[in-house]
């Protein structure tokens, strides 16, 4: 089915944002009859900070839980998980922790066809609300529709104690939201694809407040947690009422994507995507210098060299970025040209 062709939306049931809301987890699933003895999958570093809660929670209320740690976004983690699930009979998955967790959860839940929470510690990317799932298979990452999560669990508490550095991401990711709907009305225009006002509008609408208050986005202030997670979640609906990602993931994924493949050394999802909606937005013809300021004033990467990548791969992923999703058109055309690529990169300061 064509992008923006979803014969229905599939959004989430119960949508928690706020301090603490991590302990109502028992009462969610108890008021959603989310069913019993739940499998967690949650990450080394957030286990600690939130998985260990979750399980205590679960199992405080009679639920018999396991608990399993995955490192990768892989469709061989998403397949251990499942065996996992059916061997403990779990009724229901929860996602506790980042976006590879949170991905390898809610592929694996809607493969078994049962209930899945996102309970995100950080609010560094869409994917927390998204009914797809990044997944890496043979090598490369591919954005695969999944069940949207039955249930958000977004404490702002643990949140704001995550790396400042993650919920700047979060931010990029959202901004991101520009370019993919530049892209998308592009491809509308030009290829008749299917195009949804509303997705696009609440798409964009989010990206715009963020941008309207990036100044108000600071360090170890739940406020900016709360503005960001809702962003984050709008845009996951964005996605969810689209049917893709196509409201949140336009040329700039394209080059983030590349980049992960071309690149020995990776920045954080939503950094890599801020960058690319800078140089994307120049070829738009957009006000790029307005998104590097703002992602400057929110202290997310604009360079190269901020987000710990050698120009060479900037330049090595714009050439094939165009090739990472062919049936998705974009200002990206049938590609650049390594002379437009340098030029792309240089004025808008990527590369120095
Ligand atoms: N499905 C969708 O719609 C989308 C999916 N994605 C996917 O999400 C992934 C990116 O997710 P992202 O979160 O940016 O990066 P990662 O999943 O790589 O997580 C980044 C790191 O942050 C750590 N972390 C998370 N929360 C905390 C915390 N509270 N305190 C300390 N450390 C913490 C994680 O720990 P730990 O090691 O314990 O996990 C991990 O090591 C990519 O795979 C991307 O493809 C991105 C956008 C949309
Ligand atoms: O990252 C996303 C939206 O922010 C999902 O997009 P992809 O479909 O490119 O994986
Ligand atoms: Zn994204």
């Amino acid at each position: 089915m064509q992008d923006g062709m979803k014969k229905w939306m599939q959004l989430p049931r119960d949508v928690l944002v706020g301090h603490d809301v991590i302990y109502d987890i028992k009462d969610v699933c108890r008021d959603l009859k989310m069913g019993k003895d739940p499998l967690i999958v949650t990450g080394c570093t957030t286990k600690k900070i939130a998985g260990d809660i979750v399980f205590d929670q679960l199992s405080d209320c009679g639920q018999n839980v396991r608990m399993v740690v995955s490192a990768e976004a892989s469709m061989d983690e998403v397949d251990r998980i499942k065996a996992e699930a059916l061997e403990h009979n779990s009724s229901y998955l929860l996602g506790v922790g980042s976006g590879k967790s949170i991905d390898v959860a809610k592929l694996a839940a809607t493969q078994l066809d049962v209930p899945f929470m996102s309970v995100p510690t950080a609010a560094s990317h869409d994917g927390i609300v998204s009914s797809r799932a990044s997944i890496r298979c043979n090598g490369k990452t591919s954005s695969i529709e999944a069940n949207a999560p039955m249930a958000v669990v977004a404490d702002t508490a643990v949140i704001s104690k995550a790396p400042y550095r993650l919920l700047a991401a979060g931010c990029g990711d959202i901004i991101s939201n520009y370019t993919a709907v530049r892209d998308w009305e592009l491809a509308h225009r030009l290829t008749n694809e299917p195009f949804s006002e509303y997705a696009a509008a609440l798409s964009r609408m989010t990206a715009k407040i963020l941008i309207d208050s990036a100044d108000s986005i600071k360090p170890d202030l739940e406020s900016s947690v709360r503005m960001v997670v809702k962003a984050l979640v709008s845009s996951g609906v964005a996605m969810s009422i689209a049917g893709s990602s196509r409201p949140a993931s336009g040329s700039e994924h394209m080059f983030s994507h590349a980049l992960d493949m071309v690149s020995p050394r990776h920045a954080l999802h939503g950094e890599q995507c801020g960058v690319g909606t800078i140089m994307m937005m120049y070829l738009h013809g957009g006000d790029w210098k307005k998104i590097k300021e703002c992602l400057e004033v929110i202290g997310a990467p604009t360079t190269a060299e901020q987000l710990g990548i050698e120009d060479r791969y900037i330049l090595e992923a714009l050439l094939v970025a165009h090739t990472i999703r062919p049936e998705r058109y974009t200002i990206l055309g049938t590609g650049l040209t390594p002379a437009a690529a340098e030029k792309v990169a240089r004025i808008t300061k990527v590369i120095s």
